[in-house]
């Protein structure tokens, strides 16, 4: 039987990087589809995931710098994928990785990733996950052992397998990015990629060459001293998913066991950050 859904149509202003952060704290808040229009940005969640205080994680709507304002109805479960499909174009970036749905064109760029994100997030067009790419097309990860935390739909592992690393762990805390990941490292024909559900309590006697996790500010102060447990001598640690603020919190964590900071890209207000062990 179809779920019963509430559509939200949000209305931010101003609307960049408004749009941009707005989708990403209701994605964090439960919400599972996002499609943007003239209107705003539309938002889905089921009704049985609703609670009153849903809304009360999402800090955009009490940023003072914002003005957010919102309206929603009940309906039935719509075809996602449709929506989508009208909404998501390839994305290029720095020349070299072209990120694109199943229907779209073959690109020229030595790296092509096809992606079906359905829900998850990780399509390229999030600055993040834009910056964590460049990133990954900037560090040599031939042979390297690679841990992709918060995969979301695998993106980065997909693309990190594709620049040679040989071993490379996924992990998502959510069941449904788990399955949308697992699909998308078979749409890609990857084999050296295995995924887990869960968080850092998997990380336990595990080690790896370069770390990549693209989650949130929180999330990352509570986990990094797990993340660098897992470090190998020289190994790398790239952190995405937060804003430029943010950096301060993040390099004292890092720094307190011992990483050095090494540089910080930055679009549109977020960063994303290269530690070295
Ligand atoms: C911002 S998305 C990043 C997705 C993809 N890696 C990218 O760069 O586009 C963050 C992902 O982290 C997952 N996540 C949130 N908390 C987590 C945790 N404690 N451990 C593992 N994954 C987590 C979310 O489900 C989400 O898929």
């Amino acid at each position: 039987m179809d779920q019963i859904y509430l559509e939200y149509t949000f209305s931010v202003n101003p609307a960049e990087p408004g749009n941009e952060i707005l989708i990403a704290e209701l994605g964090y808040a439960g919400f599972e589809s996002f499609v943007e229009n003239e209107e705003g940005v539309v938002a889905y969640i089921q009704k049985n995931e609703w609670t009153p205080d849903v809304l009360e994680t999402v800090e955009i709507i009490k940023n003072e710098s914002f003005k957010v304002n919102f309206t929603y109805k009940e309906i039935a479960q719509q075809n996602w994928n449709a929506e989508w499909e009208k909404n998501f174009h390839p994305i290029e970036v720095d020349g070299l990785c072209t990120v694109r749905a199943p229907f779209h064109e073959k690109p020229s760029t030595k790296y092509d990733i096809i992606i079906e994100p359905k829900m998850s997030f990780g399509t390229g067009h999030h600055e993040t996950t834009h910056m964590m790419i460049q990133f990954l097309l900037k560090n040599n990860l031939q042979g390297k052992k690679v841990l992709d935390m918060g995969c979301g739909t695998g993106v980065l592992a997909i693309l990190a397998e594709k620049e040679g690393a040989t071993n490379i762990d996924a992990i998502d805390i959510d069941r449904w990015c788990f399955e949308n990941a697992v699909e998308n490292i078979t749409r890609n024909n990857c084999e050296h990629i295995k995924v887990y559900e869960g968080d850092a309590s998997l990380l336990n006697n595990k080690n790896y060459d370069v770390i990549i996790a693209n989650i949130n500010r929180n999330i990352l102060l509570e986990d990094i001293p797990i993340y660098i447990s897992c470090l190998n001598n020289d190994g790398i640690l790239l952190l995405s998913g937060f804003y430029k603020d943010d950096i301060p919190k993040i390099k004292d964590r890092c720094e307190q066991f011992s990483l050095k900071f090494v540089e910080n890209l930055e679009k549109n207000h977020w960063v994303a950050v290269k530690f070295i062990n």
